[in-house]
């Protein structure tokens, strides 16, 4: 009997073990295509006719575009599955991949990113906070502090971190940030448990804005959420707010931050996303007073082999078992059904 086919879609850097011990139990296959009307041109050539789950890194984005109705639509019907290897999935329209008859059933990251991608705001928050970035500058630029140096940073002892977005990253972001001292508050669509917030106190949208000395985004790229801190937000913060952004670029106006940056509204920022990444904004480059990461919040041999070896795994157990282990929330339901 012939094996199931899977298609590769992206590199696999890390979990080669796990990789050859999928292709024990599929066919793996990889696209021609080099762009995105190629991979559409592919998908309705037959030439994927009898894949049944695909493993879909971020960059590959640049060979198949977005997964969007219209790329979704392009796909055959035996492409059940769509394992994505990242905890957030803004690049795979879920609802259109729901919609497809028979639905395109999509898996996502669920947990393990979360140290790697705390840790990445853990760095920020301290940098920003801090003010570490003018002097490392000028360090290398053979000014020691720089002259003169920068304004004196603030500790974070005492002070208010706001977590916009209590998911995994932000519950293990506040047990971090519990240990220097911080105090945490967050807003989230629905309140948690105390244990599901790790003890963080539960606030209004605007009181979170008001309160925070310094705010961390932890919250999923939607359409509900694009632009959700934008210029009327950055007027409710206080004044010398630190922002801290390692969820995705977009969920902030990155012009309206520049202005509020511009001003002296916002102290400083850390960001390790951005809105039209690789650009990053002009005016976030010229500010010293931005710690700017290149979207790494993942970027560690562990992290990056667990992601691989649990993409695989969503994989597998697609093709051998008919399900996935961690579909993306909107797709939980679904799959018991038919
Ligand atoms: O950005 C990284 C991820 O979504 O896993």
């Amino acid at each position: 009997m012939s094996k199931p086919k899977v298609l590769q879609l992206g590199e696999i850097v890390l979990a080669h073990k796990a990789w050859e011990q999928l292709s024990e139990v599929a066919e793996i296959i990889t696209p021609n295509a080099t762009n995105r009307d190629e991979f559409i041109a592919e998908c309705k050539s037959g030439r994927f006719d009898d894949v049944v789950a695909a493993y879909r890194t971020f960059p590959s984005v640049s060979i198949t575009g977005i997964f969007d109705k219209e790329l979704v639509q392009a796909t055959p019907k035996s492409w059940r599955f769509l394992a994505h290897n990242g905890a957030g999935y803004d690049q795979v329209d879920a609802h259109a991949c729901a919609a497809r008859d028979p639905p395109l059933l999509v898996s996502n990251i669920p947990t393990v990113a979360d140290d790697s991608t705390a840790d990445t705001a853990v760095f920020l928050i301290l940098g920003a906070l801090r003010n570490l970035n003018p002097s490392m500058q000028a360090l290398r630029e053979g000014k020691w502090k720089g002259s003169p140096p920068p304004a004196l940073g603030h500790d974070p002892q005492g002070k208010t971190l706001g977590i916009l977005g209590m998911g995994g990253i932000g519950r293990n972001l506040k047990v971090k940030m519990d240990v220097f001292g911080m105090k945490a508050i967050y807003h989230n669509r629905r309140k948690m448990s105390s244990e599901g917030a790790a003890g963080a106190e539960y606030v209004s949208f605007d009181e979170l804005l008001a309160r925070s000395d310094v705010l961390s985004l932890n919250l999923p790229l939607n359409p509900k959420t694009r632009h959700i801190i934008s210029t009327a937000e950055f007027a409710k913060m206080k004044k010398g707010v630190v922002i801290v952004n390692t969820a995705r670029g977009p969920v902030m106006d990155e012009d309206a931050l520049v202005k509020a940056l511009d001003s002296g509204h916002v102290a400083s920022c850390g960001l390790d996303v951005f809105e039209e990444e690789p650009k990053v904004h002009e005016g976030l480059i010229r500010n010293p007073n931005c710690v700017l990461v290149p979207h790494m919040g993942t970027w560690c041999v562990e992290t990056q082999t667990k992601m691989e070896e649990w993409t695989i795994g969503n994989v597998r157990e697609a093709v051998t078992n008919g399900k996935l282990v961690s579909p993306v929330p909107e797709h939980v339901d679904l799959q018991w059904k038919d």
